[in-house]
């Protein structure tokens, strides 16, 4: 997917003056950036629900169609079990009761919740429902997935272990995805590269990052400098 030339201006503010930046198909895009630099606003116009004022999204073919998000918070149904959450994201998609019965039954045991398909929502952790979230997001079989920042406010442990269960999904099906944070060492997990909002015209930094997702750890030395250069370009932005 690419953003090409793309201007965006709510009355004065501008956000965007001819910005582009490309996503790899079935890659992971890392967007980091200060407070009101236009991350949601890239997000809105990857969606189509903000149209930019010049420039344009393309998108390769299988990246067209329906999409996946993530959000900060999870968004479940108050009124269905865990079960229902997961299964209602493949019922215009897959047909056969069965089938998507095995599907949800997967990717719930992929996030550990097997045990939990039958609870609702107020019955779960804040962590749990998150992984619900996450288990629908993938059991929606789009190729092209949206992540506002899904990780902020959870302690360290378990947002270790929600990266964890993202990527062993994401790794299973890797699709074209867009993942905004505010926070370098999660973009840097997570991202095959990462980039930094700031100024309208071009990101402040663009760095890919060639070490497996699974084999990174943020103590590494080569990780510990792409982190110190996104802060640097954070608080000098
Ligand atoms: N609908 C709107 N009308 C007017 N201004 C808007 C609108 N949406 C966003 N903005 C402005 O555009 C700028 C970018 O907003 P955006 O939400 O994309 O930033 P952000 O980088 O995601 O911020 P944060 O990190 O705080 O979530 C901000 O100055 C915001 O006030």
């Amino acid at each position: 997917m690419r953003f090409q030339s793309i201007s965006k201006a709510y009355g004065a503010n501008c956000i965007f003056d001819g910005f582009d930046l490309e996503i790899e198909t079935r890659s992971i895009l890392s967007v980091v950036g200060p407070s009101g630099e236009g991350k949601t606003t890239l997000l809105q116009i990857a969606a189509g629900l903000v149209k930019p004022d010049g420039g344009s999204v393309i998108k390769e073919a299988e990246e067209e169609g329906s999409i996946s998000y993530l959000f900060q918070e999870p968004r479940l149904l108050p009124h269905s079990t865990v079960f229902t959450n997961v299964e209602l994201a493949l019922r215009s998609f897959v047909s056969s009761r069965v089938e998507r019965e095995r599907v949800v039954l997967h990717y719930l045991e992929m996030v550990g919740l097997s045990d939990s398909a039958c609870l609702y929502p107020a019955q779960l952790s804040g962590g749990m429902r998150q992984r619900v979230a996450i288990a629908r997001s993938f059991a929606h079989p789009a190729k092209l997935m949206l992540l506002d920042e899904p990780f902020q406010s959870l302690d360290i442990k378990l947002k270790v272990n929600l990266l964890k269960a993202f990527i062993g999904l994401w790794e299973e099906s890797p699709r074209t995805t867009l993942f905004v944070t505010h926070d370098p060492k999660e973009a840097i997990l997570l991202g095959d590269a990462v980039c930094c909002l700031g100024d309208p015209k071009k990101p402040l930094l663009y760095q890919k990052i060639d070490i497996p997702r699974k084999a990174r750890n943020i103590g590494d030395q080569t990780l510990l400098a792409l982190e110190a250069s996104l802060v640097q370009a954070l608080v000098s932005s």
